[in-house]
């Protein structure tokens, strides 16, 4: 018997040679920069919850954020996968705040702390900051180790 797929989503805010990343301070992820994000409610779509997420976490909002990729994560003995929709912005209003979940600070893009986030980061991270849309599939045993992946970079055409 198959479970539905559980939906999350993940903000990331690019303002040219700069990004916003959190630290988590508790729960899944905590420990890790990520960008802002977490589980869709159900009556919410996934934009509503990726603005909800990036307003609860970080205490901004933005409005132009844009859908630029999915990637679907396994993990070995679990069966609901996690359906993460990754949007990126490049305005935001407000000012980002430390909430209960997260420490936002801004990292140039150059300097991304890879060596304290997910581990497929490195992998994707570089087709966010360049503007591709894409497509990706981790299959995770623990939390810091993946055994196979795929990602694809997708036509804007
Ligand atoms: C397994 C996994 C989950 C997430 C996640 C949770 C909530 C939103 O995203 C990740 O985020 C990143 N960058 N890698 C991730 C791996």
């Amino acid at each position: 018997m198959s479970v539905p797929n559980k939906l999350l989503t993940l903000v990331l805010i690019h303002q040219n040679t700069r990004l916003l990343l959190g630290m988590k301070k508790r729960g899944f992820g905590v420990g890790r920069w990520n960008g802002f994000g977490g589980k869709v409610q159900p009556g919410e779509t996934i934009l509503e919850g990726a603005e909800r997420e990036l307003l609860e976490e970080s205490c901004v909002r933005a409005p132009d954020m844009k859908h630029i990729g999915r990637i679907d994560f396994e993990f070995v003995g679990e069966p609901q996968i996690m359906e993460v929709h990754v949007f990126k912005a490049t305005e935001f209003e407000g000012e980002p705040a430390e909430t209960e979940e997260m420490r936002p600070q801004w990292f140039d893009v150059d300097s991304i702390p890879f060596n304290t986030m997910w581990p497929d980061d490195v992998l994707w991270f570089p087709l966010m900051l360049k503007g591709s849309k894409f497509k990706g599939y981790f299959k995770f045993e623990g939390m810091d180790k993946y055994l196979e992946y795929n990602l694809e970079e997708l036509d804007q055409s």
